[in-house]
């Protein structure tokens, strides 16, 4: 019957919009949203709450798959708990997406966090967003969006949102961190980051939140009334 649920994956780098669109389409549709990107965030804070190296893969393989994680969903908010601590805003530093970043470019640790994303896939539907949701996570998924945007214009997002957020953070930092973990994620062997067969290929660079979701929400429609006539 899992089969049968349909899913949106919405893959692509750092800062493209991917959080912030599949929130709204979620919301919309009134489907489940799974953050794969959250899981590895909690993970590289768990690895320095433990204080374990990032450079061996063994040691992080059993904390990936025992990891103590609840997603939390009142209403429009998520609160992220590890271990029993709310760390919803403290995943969100960009030292710890760095961390991350480099915890996922093991594919033991990867293999082992795939049961707790594939567990996100409930009726009615469910919209996914991260690296490889199309191309591995959910490679039947009916719907796949690869959103991008210029590295310019995702730092100077990324350097807004963070800012919000009370970090204290610099421009110039946040655009060589977005192109080396670009560099990372599209270079690593195991999932990397590339648009998977059949995706549409959203830039962002000069699009509002709403025509990205517009665009989204019509493909959506056409893939899903295709696989119906079919
Ligand atoms: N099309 C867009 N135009 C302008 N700002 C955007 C657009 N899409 C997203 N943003 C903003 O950019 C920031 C990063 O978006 P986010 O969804 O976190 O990206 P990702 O999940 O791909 O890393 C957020 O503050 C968001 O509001
Ligand atoms: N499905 C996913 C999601 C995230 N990740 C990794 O986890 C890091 C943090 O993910 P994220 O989606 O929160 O990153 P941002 O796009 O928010 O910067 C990324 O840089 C990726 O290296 C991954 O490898 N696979």
């Amino acid at each position: 019957m899992n089969e049968q649920v349909p899913v949106i994956t919405v893959d692509g780098p750092s800062g493209a919009g991917k959080g912030t669109v599949a929130k709204i389409i979620a919301d919309q549709l009134g489907w489940h949203l799974l953050d794969s990107g959250a899981i590895y965030r909690v993970l590289a804070v768990a690895i320095q709450h433990h204080n374990v190296s990032v450079e061996e893969e063994e040691p992080l393989i059993p904390m990936a798959a025992h990891l103590d994680v609840q997603f939390e969903v009142t209403g429009e908010e998520v609160k992220i708990i590890l271990e029993g601590e709310n760390v919803t805003q403290s995943i969100r530093m960009e030292e710890i997406g760095e961390l991350a970043s480099k915890v996922a470019a093991f594919p033991r640790v990867r293999e082992a966090l795939l049961r707790r994303q594939r567990a996100f896939k409930m009726s009615p539907g469910l919209v996914a967003d991260g690296r490889d949701m199309g191309t591995v996570v959910f490679p039947d998924a009916p719907v796949k969006v690869f959103l991008t945007a210029s590295a310019e214009e995702r730092a100077q997002r990324r350097f807004k949102q963070l800012k919000e957020k009370g970090f204290d953070v610099k421009i110039g930092r946040l655009l060589d961190d977005i192109r080396q973990r670009d560099e990372r994620d599209r270079t690593r062997p195991v999932a990397p980051l590339v648009p998977a067969e059949g995706a549409l290929i959203v830039d962002s660079t000069s699009l509002s939140i709403q025509e990205v979701v517009n665009k989204i929400l019509s493909f959506t429609n056409e893939k899903l009334t295709q696989d119906k006539a079919s």
